[in-house]
């Protein structure tokens, strides 16, 4: 056994006959592990990669680890939803195996890590720079949205950085669909996420509108991103409950000087208690404050390509559930593996973008992105 990757010899060649070697631990969560992990595509008759190795992120869950509500409900949900996204803002998914009881979502590998890791090692973020990320946060949202699909985890955790200064949402181990076949709005009921990320509806315990919920938890975000520091005190829930309810919360002194009044209108606007009044995604993507910078008042190709994916999936979900995934009913034997997702015959919006002028670009991506000096 390979005890700090959690391996036994077995998994570990079955593993490396697909390709895929786990090097090290990148992260852990409440029920998963993310490895550091290296892929070499095989693809001649003898066995030998073609191509050099690259690094990929693999989240594995071990379904007799986590609570059987976890793998019932929220897992299945999981797997459900990331076979369908494709968005060059949320976090890319190679493949995804399942062998005996264990589960293995690969990724791309986010190299800078994740924005709370990030805002701590660097400081908080230049307001240029929280511009571009939390417009491609808000473009993320739309998408999922338009798809029926809430979050329900929307956190700095959650928010991976590339290479490139890219942001990437990732983690929907919370995100369901939120409506029926009829188009019919279904309430969320299940308290989910971080409490400090939580809207007021939510801790007031009643079912709410979790598309709302996540606008609530992207101006937390927001907030943290120009602060490095939370808005409220949520060490205890009745007065977390009454300073989001009264407004109470402010930008700290070092830097409310230098902060733009548009940023602090959308930030007010976000973290808004009324619900009616709460900016949705479209307020934030034709916001004073984007149009700051005129190059990111524009989509371009990938995200374009990615909001007509979301119509057609919407249009398909409500359709008829087509496809969804069966976690833990089916018995492996020990070296069979069953391949959710396939790393093969997949197209990648992200790589299907171009490039607009005076946009720095990312090697695969081509995306919009401000350098951290
Ligand atoms: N693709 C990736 N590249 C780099 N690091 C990653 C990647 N995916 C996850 N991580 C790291 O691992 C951590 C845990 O991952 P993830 O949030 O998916 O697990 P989780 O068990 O669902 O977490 P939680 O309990 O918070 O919901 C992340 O916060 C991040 O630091």
């Amino acid at each position: 056994m390979s005890a700090d990757l959690g391996q036994s010899p077995s998994e570990e060649a079955t593993l490396q006959s697909r390709g895929y070697q786990l090097l090290r631990k990148l992260g852990e969560g409440s029920y998963a592990k993310v490895y550091l992990t290296e892929f070499k595509l095989r693809e001649n008759s003898v066995g030998e990669s073609t191509k050099s190795p690259s690094n990929l992120a693999c989240k594995v869950i071990d379904t007799v680890k986590a609570p059987k509500d976890f793998v019932k409900k929220f897992l299945p949900r999981e797997l459900e939803i990331l076979v369908k996204l494709n968005h060059p803002h949320i976090i890319h998914v190679h493949s995804i195996f399942q062998r005996k009881t264990k589960y293995f979502i690969f990724m791309r590998f986010a190299e800078h890590g994740d924005l709370l890791e990030f805002i701590l090692k660097k400081g908080s973020i230049s307001e240029p720079q929280a511009r571009v990320w939390i417009r491609q946060l808000a473009l993320a949202l739309q998408y999922l949205h338009d798809m029926e699909i809430a979050h329900r985890d929307l956190k700095c955790e959650n928010a991976l950085i590339t290479n490139n200064y890219n942001l990437k949402l990732a983690d929907f181990g919370f995100a369901r669909y939120i409506v029926d076949c009829n188009g019919k709005n279904i309430p969320s009921e299940t308290y989910c996420g971080s409490l400090s990320y939580a809207a007021p509806e939510i801790l007031r315990g009643m079912p709410y509108h979790p598309k709302i919920a996540d606008l609530w938890s992207l101006g937390v975000i927001l907030y943290i991103m120009l602060n490095k520091a939370m808005p409220f005190d949520d060490t205890n829930i009745k007065r977390l409950y009454e300073q989001q309810s009264n407004k109470r919360w402010r930008f700290r002194a070092k830097f409310v000087d230098v902060l733009s009044d548009q940023v602090k209108k959308l930030a007010a606007h976000l973290l808004e208690p009324d619900i009616a009044k709460r900016w949705r995604v479209e307020q934030i993507l034709n916001s004073d404050w984007l149009a700051m910078d005129p190059r990111l008042t524009q989509l371009n190709h990938a995200e374009r390509l990615a909001m007509q994916h979301a119509q057609e999936e919407r249009k398909k979900y409500l359709e008829g559930r087509k496809g969804s995934i069966a976690v833990g009913k089916k018995k492996t034997s020990a070296d069979e593996i069953t391949m959710l997702k396939d790393p093969k015959n997949q197209h990648d919006a992200a790589k299907t973008a171009i490039s607009s002028p005076g946009i720095v670009e990312d090697e695969d991506e081509k995306e919009s992105v401000h350098k951290k000096k």
